[in-house]
């Protein structure tokens, strides 16, 4: 259960949990919730924690903790990513899984919030033992997960090769009937086992439409706009991609290893090269010069983008940031009071739920296609992403415009009052 007694909220560090609740505490004052459905909302539905054995290439058994936080199914199965990080712990998952709830919710799709993940360093491991502990995670989890249950996806460190050992280690628990109709279990698979057109690029797809949108909203020309990115993984690459194809230039990148930056501009594409040749790292590219990583969210640019980790943005950077737009890719990488100084300082954020929406409704459509028997076309996917999107981007602007209240406050109203209506129209709390 997520904590709520004095004692616990005062023991609770300062982290995605603790803003995550401050974030919904906050709307659901403002839209005075119904108090039986805020004693809902604030607690996880479902907590696991799994401790499984796995051997080690050199024959030695490790044990390892994973876990599965499902918050919320009142508009449809559970669905959200798997972690593979260090960070990973019970309140990590928590928060995410909340998140996954208000996001699923904003976007209009029927699915609810979860989050899991193993807490690892995947550097430390090869990759025969990463499917041996993928697989072992998968079988600990056993029927907690279900294509109509609770539908896993990529999240850090995880990739469509995880999602494919996950979906044929359950895969390998089924009777052979069940087997062709139990695909759509994991989405962000391989196209070759089941995976869809366009969902390796949805989320960071998504991040730039939103930054097209505003812009556009805005009046401004994205072309020659200087822009910065922490996290060069899936969702920090394509969505520099498609900005650099815009005519935007990439200054600045960061990763888990450190920081570059050339103010002429740095190749995204060279970059991706030199990364996949250099262990996934951006250190050493020949085109940049090192940069220290405190000045990193300091620098003089138009649009930042955080799409690494959570709690990046924060009290002690906020100040220094010079970006007039922060496109969240990531998932909390701005904390409550860094995104107090932010607003006052007239920057404008594009939310997470909203910003970064484009995998889960990418994912949405695997999971529908699989469902379905179903092939869609790469052109067909973007075509309807940007639907998607922009449904919910013309949402979020009126909303915010309309009450006078920020992107954030505005999305996450629209996604607990949909919550609200559900539950209300069902009758639970006439
Ligand atoms: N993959 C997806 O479809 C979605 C991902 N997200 C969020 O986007 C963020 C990034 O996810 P992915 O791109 O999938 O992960 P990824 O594993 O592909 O890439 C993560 C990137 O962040 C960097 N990184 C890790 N720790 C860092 C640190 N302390 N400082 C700076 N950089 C660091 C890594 O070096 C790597 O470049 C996460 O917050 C995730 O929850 C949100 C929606 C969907
Ligand atoms: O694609 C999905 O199901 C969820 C992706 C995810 O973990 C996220 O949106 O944060």
């Amino acid at each position: 259960m997520i904590v709520k007694t004095p004692e616990q909220k005062k023991a609770l560090k300062q982290g995605m949990l603790a803003n995550v609740m401050r974030q919904f505490d906050n709307v659901a004052d403002i839209i005075d919730l119904n108090p039986n459905i805020r004693k809902i909302l604030e607690v996880t539905n479902n907590e696991l924690v799994v401790h499984f054995p796995v051997r080690m290439d050199d024959g030695e058994v490790e044990i390892f903790t994973g876990y599965r936080v499902q918050h919320n199914n009142s508009l449809g199965p559970y669905k959200g990513g798997l972690r593979y990080h260090p960070t990973v712990d019970i309140d990590a998952a928590r928060a995410l899984a909340m998140w996954m709830t208000w996001k699923t919710s904003l976007a209009g799709l029927p699915y609810g919030g979860a989050k899991g993940g193993i807490q690892l360093d995947p550097t430390k491991y090869s990759n025969d033992e990463l499917q041996r502990i993928t697989r072992r995670f998968t079988y600990a989890l056993g029927d907690n997960i279900g294509p109509e249950l609770d539908i896993p996806a990529p999240d850090v460190n995880t990739n469509p090769q995880t999602m494919a050992w996950i979906l044929d280690t359950y895969m390998s628990t089924k009777s052979p009937a069940e087997r062709s109709t139990n695909m759509h279990v994991v989405t962000g698979k391989p196209i070759g086992a089941g995976g869809s057109q366009g969902r390796d690029r949805a989320t960071g797809y998504g991040v730039f439409l939103n930054i097209k949108f505003w812009a556009e909203h805005k009046n401004i020309d994205l072309k020659d706009k200087r822009f910065i990115v922490q996290g060069f993984g899936n969702v920090g690459y394509w969505a520099a991609h498609f900005l650099e194809k815009e005519g935007a230039s990439m200054i600045a990148v960061q990763d888990a290893y450190g920081s570059i930056v050339n103010e002429d501009g740095i190749s995204v594409e060279d970059l991706l090269a030199y990364t996949k040749a250099n262990k996934g790292s951006i250190m050493g590219f020949a085109k940049a010069e090192t940069l220290d990583n405190v000045a990193f969210f300091g620098l003089d640019c138009d649009i930042c983008i955080p799409a690494a980790l959570g709690n990046q943005i924060t009290e002690a950077n906020a100040s220094s940031v010079k970006a007039y737009l922060i496109a969240e890719g990531a998932n909390g990488p701005t904390d409550v009071a860094a995104e107090e100084i932010l607003l006052k300082k007239g920057v404008a954020i594009l939310p997470d739920i909203l910003c970064n929406s484009g995998g889960v409704i990418g994912s949405y459509f695997e999971w529908l296609q699989n469902r379905n028997g179903e092939i869609w076309q790469l052109d067909e996917v973007l075509q309807k992403l940007e639907k998607k999107l922009r449904e919910s981007f013309i949402k979020v602007v009126e909303t915010s415009e309309s009450r006078k209240i920020d992107m954030r406050t505005a999305a996450f109203i629209i996604a607990i009052e949909r919550l609200e209506e559900a539950y209300v129209q069902r009758g639970i709390f006439p």
